[in-house]
């Protein structure tokens, strides 16, 4: 349960009891949280990443950011966890802010601002420690004023000097976009919902005997850092894989698990979930989990490269670009399936690449090409390895040399063509770092999978991808339109045309070939002016029965929405356990709301929540809302607004991390998704989770299954099934068992293997079930002829015979 920072509030003088009056704290929270919050996060797209557990932080503390706008103050405010925020005092100029009576109230009401010296003046020396000693929690921009340039300026050692005087910590906060979004000398920001990102690192205590220069060197550092990591314009000092020992400034997730180091799942906030899991799998979630064995007591298997073939990969890419230490190779192996994170966690590492190579351009990737294909080495081309299909694996019997040929310097945006809507981009690209880019200019590329933070453009296109809002920007099939892949004859180049008649579609057969044709080294995509409004509306459907139908009929409709998306009653139980505690006025309405519910006559286990997104102009969003909100009171349904889909919005890309949360106490939670036809839709649902269920009887485990559909098509939909259960003491044959099941109902029910997971090691084997045997034929002659010698990952797809 989360606490609030308590302000000392016995012996106040008055001229401090208004930073911590509580009475004040409430106006605040309106005026904070109910109208400058909504306003700057519908003017801006705002991404907050946290990178640290701020749990434990109590008491006094300095937020310490850079500064490059008026935006600053209300985004801080806005991302940080309402119990830091609440009392935080934010420093403004006393020049400035505190000569005017009118704008000393509005800025000491809105802000809880107190007065900071930047003239020489000494009049309000000392006010900044007696709020520290006073538990009040500061807001410092220790530059000393707005950047004119964006660029973060030089620190004044003001800050550090404070927190080692106080002896509190500093939370180091970078605030990147908001210079483009809302230059000094503006008062309003620019059109089209420009993307901002708040990233909040962990706290900084003052070392014993720490100077004041020393401390406002490393938390400038910090905030450069975290900065950094969004833009590529500021000193790369770029956190490396979790061991931080490769020698190049590409990012990669833990080596155990999803995503960045210090961030993980968090329960203790939202109090329904223990109980709700516990009753689900039987696994009760507050016992402590198993940690994760330490990297050193893995057994890596030894590098067969030899020192002639290393110099040659040196000369092509230089020396710090090649690695062959034993945390690179690791970090290369596998994706993220749940089977590749068991088998990491557990050591099993029966072949890992010998080498990993970072090419900075395409010339490079050609020359990597032509001497792995020389040598007879195996070539795995590497995106941000989040694929869930076992596409990046070395075989374990692999006798050659494997490199792993990690794209990760190759994340430009190369070139947009305004008038075309397409835009060139280098394959390595992580989703963030394409659509900043984009972003800066007024574009996006649409693509949202749940991977986004950790994937690229190349794996995108090498496993045909999906993002969330397809239905309206189209899978990445329909927006990759040129491409290029280096290949031992040379570049296969297939222009930007809008549509051609060119006999079977080349362009088609790289999209999703993971690496079998050769490697990726940029393409052509459709981009989109970034709308002016997008909106995503939570509605709720009295069962999934009710909520398909409806979104059938929106499919079929006038109305074109960027997402549809609903969840089967599980799935929705499974939301509302994941809530963090509401209070007051927010709780007592969904209490109300779930009264009328049920005495209409609603059966409140089987209410189905859906999730509908909205984009461009306010005057087409409004057109389309009004057509959705009479298909959904057509089914029974109706919305639920706004907050619901803000949040989903916003926490989309913090849900993987619950599997590795599961996998810490013993419980394997994983996902598997379809698509078929309308007509088919009802029953292999039926059949999927039965099948499942039947899964979890033969084994002998309590399991949950639930489900969502998502990517709506003119013929069809999508069906993200997500199942869980504690698994025992062979959790990789338990699981293959189950999920083996579920892949198997897909395909007897009239679905695919899958719908944009691609087929990899872990689909191969339902591949001549799902395009037949000659279907299968013909694929393998392309890859025979394309690859004879089996350079390209091979055994990916269709696996040797
Ligand atoms: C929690 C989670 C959520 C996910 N959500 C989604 C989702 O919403 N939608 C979705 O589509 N997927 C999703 N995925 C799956 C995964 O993110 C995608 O498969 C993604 O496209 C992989 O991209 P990557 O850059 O990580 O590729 P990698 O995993 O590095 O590689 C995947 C395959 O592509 C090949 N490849 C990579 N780059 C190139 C290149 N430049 N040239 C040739 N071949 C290349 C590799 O050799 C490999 O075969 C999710 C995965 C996880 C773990």
């Amino acid at each position: 349960m989360s606490m609030k920072v308590a302000p000392r509030l016995k012996s106040r003088p008055k001229r401090y009891r208004r930073f911590t009056s509580r009475t004040l704290a409430i106006p605040r929270f309106v005026v904070q949280r109910m109208m400058l919050k909504p306003l700057v996060w519908s003017l801006t797209r705002v991404d907050v990443r946290t990178e640290a557990d701020l749990r434990r932080l109590r008491g006094a503390f300095l937020v310490v950011a850079n500064h490059a706008s008026h935006l600053d103050t209300p985004l801080v405010l806005g991302s940080l966890p309402r119990r830091l925020s609440r009392y935080l005092a934010a420093g403004a100029a006393a020049d400035y802010f505190f000569e005017v009576r009118w704008r000393k109230w509005l800025t000491s009401l809105v802000f809880n601002t107190f007065p900071v010296d930047r003239t020489g003046a000494r009049a309000h020396s000392g006010v900044s420690k007696r709020l520290l000693a006073r538990g009040v929690p500061l807001l410092i921009f220790p530059e000393g004023g707005r950047s004119a340039s964006g660029r973060i300026g030089a620190f004044k050692p003001g800050a550090a000097a404070l927190a080692i005087a106080c002896d509190v910590p500093c939370v180091p906060v970078a605030i990147c976009g908001a210079h483009e979004a809302m230059p000094r000398g503006q008062w309003w920001p620019v059109r089209g919902r420009p993307p901002v990102t708040v990233r909040i690192g962990a706290p900084i205590w003052p070392r014993p005997g720490e100077s004041a220069t020393a401390f406002t060197e490393r938390l400038a550092t910090e905030v450069r850092r975290l900065h950094a990591m969004n833009d590529s314009d500021e000193p790369a000092d770029r956190p490396r894989s979790s061991k931080g020992d490769g020698m190049t400034e590409v990012r990669h997730m833990k080596w155990w698990g999803w995503g960045n180091e210090g961030v993980a799942f968090e329960y203790r906030d939202k109090p329904d979930f223990a109980p709700f899991v516990q009753q689900a799998i039987g696994l009760d979630v507050t016992a402590p989990g198993v940690s994760v064995p330490e990297f050193d007591s893995l057994e890596v298997p030894e590098s067969r490269l030899d020192d002639e073939f290393r110099t040659e990969l040196e000369q092509i890419v230089g020396a710090d670009h090649v690695q062959v230490d034993a945390m690179s190779r690791v970090v290369h192996t596998f994706g993220k399936s749940i089977r590749d994170l068991l088998r990491v966690r557990s050591g099993s590492l029966e072949r890992t690449p010998d080498v990993v190579v970072y090419p900075g351009d395409e010339d490079q990737v050609q020359r990597l090409v032509h001497a792995a294909v020389a040598a007879d080495c195996v070539v795995i081309p590497f995106g941000g390895g989040s694929n869930i299909a076992g596409s990046l694996e070395p075989a374990p019997d692999e006798e050659r040399v494997v490199i792993s040929l990690d794209m990760g310097r190759m994340n430009r945006v190369l070139e947009i063509d305004e008038e075309s809507g397409l835009a060139r981009i280098e394959a390595g690209a992580l989703g963030p770092d394409l659509e900043r880019e984009l972003g800066k200019r007024g574009w996006t590329m649409g693509h949202f999978p749940d991977s986004f933070t950790h994937s690229t453009l190349g794996g995108w296109i090498a496993t045909r991808s999906s993002g969330m809002q397809s239905d309206k920007y189209g899978d990445i099939a329909d927006i990759v339109r040129g491409v290029r892949v280096a290949r031992p004859g040379g570049v296969v180049e297939i222009r930007a045309i809008p549509s051609a008649s060119t006999g079977p579609s080349v362009r088609e057969m790289i999209v999703g070939s993971e690496g079998r044709l050769g490697v990726i080294t940029e393409a052509t995509m459709h981009v989109h002016r970034v709308p002016e409004v997008r909106e995503i509306l939570g509605y709720f459907f009295p069962n999934w029965k009710a909520g398909l139908a409806a979104m059938r009929e929106i499919a079929e409709s006038d109305a074109s929405p960027t997402v549809t998306r609903v969840s089967d009653a599980p799935e929705s139980a499974f939301s509302f356990a994941t809530r963090k505690e509401s209070k007051g006025i927010e709780a007592a309405g969904a209490n109300a709301l779930m009264r009328v519910l049920k005495a209409r006559g609603w059966d409140l286990d089987q209410i189905c929540l859906s999730f509908i997104g909205y984009e461009g102009s306010a005057s087409h969003v409004r057109y389309e809302k009004k057509l959705v909100r009479k298909i959904v009171r057509r089914h029974g349904g109706f919305s639920v607004g706004k907050s619901p889909g803000r949040l989903y919005d916003q926490k989309k890309f913090d849900t993987p991390y619950i599997r590795d949360f599961l996998l810490d106490r013993g419980a394997a939670g994983d996902v598997s998704e379809t698509a078929a036809p309308w007509s088919k839709l009802e029953h292999l649902y039926e059949h999927t989770i039965a099948s499942a269920r039947k899964a979890y009887d033969d084994i002998g485990v309590q399991g949950w299954i639930m489900c969502h559909l998502s990517h709506s098509y003119h013929a069809g939909a999508c069906l993200y099934f997500t199942f869980a259960f504690m698994h025992g003491d062979e959790p990789l044959k338990q699981y293959d068992h189950v999920k083996s099941a579920i892949q198997q109902a897909f395909i007897d029910a009239g679905g695919t293997l899958s719908h944009h997971h691609a087929v990899g090691v872990e689909h191969a084997p339902w591949l001549s079930q799902d395009i037949s045997p000659e279907g299968v034929a013909l694929m393998q002659g392309l890859f025979d002829s394309a690859d004879p010698k089996r350079n390209f990952n091979p055994d990916k797809i269709i696996p040797r015979s």
